[in-house]
């Protein structure tokens, strides 16, 4: 009997076929429309419309000696993090042909053919989760992402694992590393930054989350390709980031939005800047002050977009995440129970599977003509 071979869907293969509508599997609920459409048309109404943008922050100020400066550049980010938890920043140091590179060589490997690409593939339910992959109908609902995406550890350099990352380009591996080790420094400056916007020495979030040894950082490059109904798919659900940070770099196609009193406000694309996430962890330790934001990626008709997001997340059992007992008072209470990251992850995914499964069980009752039994 010939084996069966499991050939995972890749969203790529979907658009180049030139169907019109896409399968049903990528057709998101009417409760996820609302600002749902073309990521081009949606970023010009969000600009004509006058509505906030996510804040601009200017890390130079950081590195003045002079303290008024210092603290001026201290405030805008904390005051982003305590009201959006997402800022995109300026001057954060790394050099712009750098990030250009980065923007290449993930664009090469992105460009092969589809067969070179599944050599890397990564294989989700053996535990093999970095690779080249797509998001498996694993949930209740069977909803899909419109997109691929490349997944790989890049620091710390000893905890990597060279053998699964693209050998074409051959300036991938080098461009990456280069990247890695500019990127860890902002990271440190984010993490000072922020530890000092909540009153804390400079080192204590950097520390508390793993140190130099055991924070890391993680790339999924998302290559989102056109989309012909845009304003029925996503490219990635609405979601907040289990990461400490997450730093965004694109192609200069807009696509990412972010939910804010009651609305989802699309993010312009600002030349010279990344978009930093306050991910979860950060919330957990700052006591709610900084904020992990609802967010999702929108796709369109007429350009492909390539997003590189990069994790930095606290090693998985080693440290207990739970507010900070300098920000924990008698006005303010913990507002999170102790976790390690892997419980974290772990409660999400299952808040997340009865979700999805009450979402299902609804669905397919109002199919049947049956209104939903909300107490079961
Ligand atoms: O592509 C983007 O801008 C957002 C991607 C994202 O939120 C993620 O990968 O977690
Ligand atoms: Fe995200």
């Amino acid at each position: 009997m010939p084996t069966k071979v499991y050939i995972a869907p890749r969203v790529e293969i979907l658009a180049q076929s030139g169907i019109e509508s896409i399968p049903t599997e990528y057709v998101r609920p009417v409760e996820e429309r609302q600002d749902l459409g073309d990521a081009l048309e949606e970023v010009k109404k969000q600009i004509a419309s006058g509505v906030p943008q996510i804040p601009v922050v200017d890390l130079k100020g950081f590195d003045s000696d002079d303290h008024e400066t210092k603290m001026a550049c201290v405030d805008s980010v904390k005051k982003a993090a305590e009201e959006w938890g997402v800022m995109h920043i300026a001057n954060h140091g790394i050099p712009e042909d750098l990030l250009d590179k980065v923007r290449e060589v993930g664009k090469k490997f992105f460009d092969q053919p589809i067969v070179q690409k599944e050599q890397y593939a990564n294989d989700q339910a053996s535990g093999k989760i970095q690779g080249y992959g797509s998001k498996l109908a694993n949930n209740a609902s069977g909803q899909l992402e419109w997109e691929d995406y490349f997944f790989h550890l890049i620091y710390p350099v000893d905890k990597t694992d060279l053998s699964i990352w693209p050998k074409d380009p051959s300036d991938y591996i080098e461009v990456t590393k280069q990247f890695a080790e500019h990127l860890r420094t902002v990271v440190s400056k984010m993490l000072s930054i922020l530890s000092v916007g909540l009153e804390l020495e400079e080192g204590k979030l950097e520390r508390e989350i793993g140190g130099k040894e055991d924070l890391l950082m993680q790339l999924k490059i998302n290559y989102y390709p056109k989309c012909p109904q845009p304003d029925l798919a996503l490219g990635v659900e609405a979601h907040t980031d289990i990461s400490s940070l997450s730093f965004i770099l694109h192609n200069g196609v807009p696509g990412l939005q972010v939910y804010k009193e009651n609305r989802w406000i699309t993010a312009p694309c600002i030349p010279d800047t990344m978009i930093v996430h306050i991910g979860d962890t950060l919330e957990i330790l700052s006591n709610g002050k900084y904020k992990s934001i609802l967010h999702r990626g929108l796709v369109n008709k007429e350009k492909v977009r390539i997003s590189w997001a990069i994790f930095c997340e606290p090693p998985r059992e080693k440290v207990v995440l739970k507010p900070l007992e300098e920000l924990v008072t008698d006005e303010t209470p913990a507002k999170f129970t102790p976790r390690t990251f892997q419980e974290h992850i772990e409660r999400k995914l299952f808040k997340k599977k009865q979700a999805e499964e009450a979402a299902a069980a609804a669905a397919a009752q109002a199919a049947n003509g049956h209104k939903p039994n909300i107490t079961n």
